[in-house]
């Protein structure tokens, strides 16, 4: 690592299954009473759609940005995207084009890595923690690989700057043993590392710290069940700030189905699905080049919402959901292929609330909120009123004003729910970003005080 600075800035880098979403930070001193705005948001990108081309890339200054202020935001289809690397190259390009910043303060470059294997804690990238977050890839394939390339860039294009990994699988550590252990043979898990891992762990440590300060409790003191939707989807229940239990597996595959995840199902069933489930797929429609077998490219990327309803888009599954109903309902005859978006979406709400159910119940029902995040999350108001709907047996209730009017809200933690007494239903604006930065602002290792 190069000499520890006094500040400057700090680059946030979130590779997610489909996307990369980018953030620029300028940590000057630290105000140890006040850690929470330890950094100032200097610009924000992101590269959506990177899988479901042309990719979508949008740039923009925050509102405060000295000598950027009332900068208006790009947004744009760019058909030479076609991975992350060429991604990020493209947004680097955009800020050596268009943005007055001096590329020479970046010492800190996060990236997040969603599989961390044995690595709890950030590390920084050399040689050898490179090579390793390589070997994890084919536990992650659709994640690992696209932050490792997008490490190559940094440190063949901004030398100077340190590469930090923050592990997605760090949260969960906590999880106590007969709950991360699979019921197979104990000798060979210990040896291959076969056991829950958990992901989305910043996403969770953000809405953690999010959820603390805005009902004025301490982390310890708080006890969650958190719907992480995305593309890639899960949740987890939190203990006292602690990982009980999550979703998600040794792979980002299991638990609730994802954009083009099949979720938790029977594992045989693939042997019946394909005849070559254990061989290496020759054409991985994988983001990245890493070898997986065509069992995990079905599960992975071949199923999903993209696999019932031909959109990874879950928004869209909603609108079309909507119009099938509403002409339904005036007795129009419906084909029997309109019924894949309610069935898309009566099978998400089904999956949730099987794990609602039962980390409800893993929390002796002393629950202080249920918290929605993520794309679906934050944006869906009919699935979140769905979930809260059939949670009216365990105490939750909707705010229908509340939740309708969630977009105008910039908050990052909103109630929606009636209740201001426990039971809380909450969306939390989470940022994987900001949650790398404000690690990385107060690491001492990474800091001269
Ligand atoms: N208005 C909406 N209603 C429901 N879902 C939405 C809406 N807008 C976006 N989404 C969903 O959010 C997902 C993206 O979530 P996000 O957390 O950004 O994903 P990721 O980081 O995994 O790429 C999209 O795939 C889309 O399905
Ligand atoms: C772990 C995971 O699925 O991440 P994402 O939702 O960003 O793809
Ligand atoms: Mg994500």
């Amino acid at each position: 690592m190069s000499e520890t600075p006094k500040s400057g800035f700090i680059l946030s880098v979130n590779a997610g299954s489909s996307s990369l979403k980018i953030s620029l930070f300028r940590r000057d001193g630290v105000d140890v009473q006040n850690p929470h705005d330890i950094v100032d948001l200097l610009l924000v990108s992101t590269i959506l759609n990177i899988s479901a081309p042309p990719a979508i890339f949008s740039f923009k200054f925050a509102a405060h940005n000295e000598g950027h202020e009332g900068r208006e935001a790009k947004k744009e289809p760019v058909p030479s995207i076609k991975d992350h690397a060429t991604a990020f190259a493209h947004f680097l390009d955009y800020l050596k084009r268009e943005a007055s910043i001096d590329r020479g303060q970046i010492v800190h470059i996060c990236h997040r890595v969603v599989h961390g294997g044995s690595l709890f804690t950030p590390v920084v990238i050399t040689d050898e923690s490179y090579h390793y977050i390589e070997r994890l890839s084919d536990l992650a394939p659709l994640h690992n690989g696209g932050a490792l390339s997008v490490m190559k860039a940094c440190i063949a294009e901004l030398p100077n700057a340190n590469s930090i990994a923050y592990f997605d699988t760090s949260f969960h550590c906590t999880m106590p043993a007969h709950i991360s252990t699979c019921a197979i043979r104990q000798d060979i898990a210990k040896k291959r590392g076969l056991k829950k891992y958990g992901f989305h762990g910043l996403s969770y440590a953000f809405i953690l710290q999010a959820v603390s300060t805005h009902l004025r409790k301490d982390p310890s003191q708080l006890n969650l069940i958190v719907m992480h939707l995305g593309s890639g989807a899960s949740m987890c229940a939190i203990k006292e700030g602690k990982s009980l239990d999550t979703t998600m597996g040794l792979t980002p595959v299991s638990g609730l189905p994802g954009a083009t995840r099949s979720g938790a199902i029977d594992p045989s069933l693939i042997f019946h699905y394909t005849n070559r489930a254990g061989r290496i797929s020759h054409k991985p429609s994988l983001a990245v080049d890493v070898h997986v077998t065509t069992a995990e490219d079905i599960l992975n990327k071949r199923a999903g919402w993209n696999a019932l309803t031909g959109t990874t888009d879950f928004g869209e599954i909603v609108k079309h959901m909507k119009e099938v109903d509403a002409r339904k309902a005036k007795g129009e005859e419906i084909k029997e292929e309109e019924g894949k978006w309610r069935l898309a979406f009566d099978m998400f709400l089904d999956r949730i609330l099987g794990y609602l159910g039962g980390y409800y119940v893993k929390l002796g029902g002393k629950v202080d909120a249920l918290v929605f995040a993520a794309g679906i999350g934050e944006r869906s108001i009919e699935l979140r009123e769905a979930v809260v709907a059939h949670a009216a047996c365990i105490g939750f209730e909707l705010d229908p004003e509340l939740n309708a009017k969630v977009d105008s809200n910039e908050d990052v933690v909103i109630d929606i729910g009636k209740s201001n007494d426990g039971h809380r239903v909450l969306v939390c604006r989470t940022d994987e970003q900001l949650e790398m930065a404000k690690e990385c602002a107060l690491d001492p290792r990474f800091w001269q005080e």
